[in-house]
């Protein structure tokens, strides 16, 4: 390791009640890195973030910010940009007094840099708060997050109701603040994005990671499919069995099974393919396709079969009840 993260979580936990929604969560983000923290609904995802801004305290464990615990110094808060996933605006305010009020939070910003975020992303200055539309609020929580250039961004699902063009140009943003060293927890359920920009992806599931490693590796890690179109009629059921059997194999699907067109096979592969090669060796086939594994293939297996983390605790929509949480930052 290199230089000291910049946050330190370990063996982080939260219960509510009987119901623990983080367990035993251990994270490192080192500086200048990007840090996917992927998980479906009700995973943790946003529990664990309130705990490493110290806007929750944890019921076990420790997070370190900047090398300090975030509850008891508050002040590392302000090396951070937050956009929560919850928004909580006060509706009294123009989207200007909103920024101007957050900038003296953060005793001044620089305005010709806001005033350009606020360009890029459509920014209406001059609407009340109150008829934000929830992809006006959340742009409005981006430019608030970003305008003070922080060193550390905290970004919980930042594109959730923007349009397809503002997604794009927040994704432009990122790239350029991440290539000039700023460093992001980006918690997303969108995994293309997350694929774009993250240098390292920790998957959560039902409040327990559940992978952790450099994105490419966990891409080229996690199983791959296989597109075989044999020649003729193609493989019967003992030769579709046969597949499935082989080391490595995870599923095999055919047009009997359904999932695949006549004469092809579908198989999801797991590890090196060379059992899977040598048994096509014996066959006559017209084509062997392998299609680039991308995030979403590669963790939907993490995503799958352990529900939604939710189980026997409160709805997602209650997140926040328990926090000091004061919205954007
Ligand atoms: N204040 C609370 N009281 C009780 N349960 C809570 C509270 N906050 C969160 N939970 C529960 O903890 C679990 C994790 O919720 P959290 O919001 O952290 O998930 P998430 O991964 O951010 O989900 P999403 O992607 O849907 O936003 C959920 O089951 C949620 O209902």
């Amino acid at each position: 390791m290199s230089a000291a993260p910049i946050l330190r979580c370990a063996k982080l936990t939260k219960r509510f009640g009987g119901f623990t929604a983080v367990r035993d969560l251990d994270l490192e983000l080192e500086p200048g890195a990007v840090l996917g923290f992927l998980g479906p609904n009700g995973a943790g995802k946003s529990t664990a973030i309130r705990m490493m801004l110290g806007l929750s305290a944890p019921s076990a464990g420790t997070v370190r910010l900047f090398g300090e615990d975030p509850l008891r110094q508050r002040r590392v808060r302000a090396r951070v940009g937050y956009s929560p996933g919850e928004l909580r605006l006060d509706d009294r305010l123009t989207v200007a007094a909103t920024l101007r009020s957050w900038a003296r939070l953060r005793g001044g910003v620089d305005e010709a840099f806001r005033d350009r975020l606020v360009a890029r992303l459509g920014v209406q200055v001059d609407r009340h708060v109150r008829g934000l539309s929830t992809g006006n609020r959340r742009k409005l929580a981006l430019v608030g997050a970003l305008m003070s250039r922080p060193e550390l961004l905290i970004l919980d699902e930042p594109t959730n109701g923007l349009d397809p063009l503002v997604q794009n140009e927040f994704m432009a943003i990122l790239e350029e603040v991440t290539a000039s060293g700023t460093s992001v927890l980006l918690s997303s359920h969108v995994l293309s994005e997350v694929e774009q920009i993250a240098n390292r992806v920790v998957v959560i599931r039902a409040g327990v990671a559940v992978a952790d490693g450099p994105t490419d590796e966990l891409r080229h890690g996690a199983a791959q499919e296989f597109r075989v179109v044999f020649a003729g009629a193609g493989p019967d059921a003992a030769d579709i069995a046969a597949f499935a059997a082989l080391p490595g194999a995870v599923s095999v699907e055919s047009s009997r099974s359904g999932g695949a067109r006549s004469g092809e096979l579908r198989i999801r592969w797991s590890g090196p393919p060379g059992p899977l090669l040598r048994r096509l060796a014996g066959t006559e086939i017209v084509s062997l396709t392998a299609p680039e594994p991308d995030l979403e293939t590669a963790f939907l297996s993490y995503y799958r079969g352990g529900g939604d983390g939710g189980a026997g605790g409160a709805s997602a929509a209650s997140a926040g009840a328990d926090s000091t949480d004061g919205g954007a930052r």
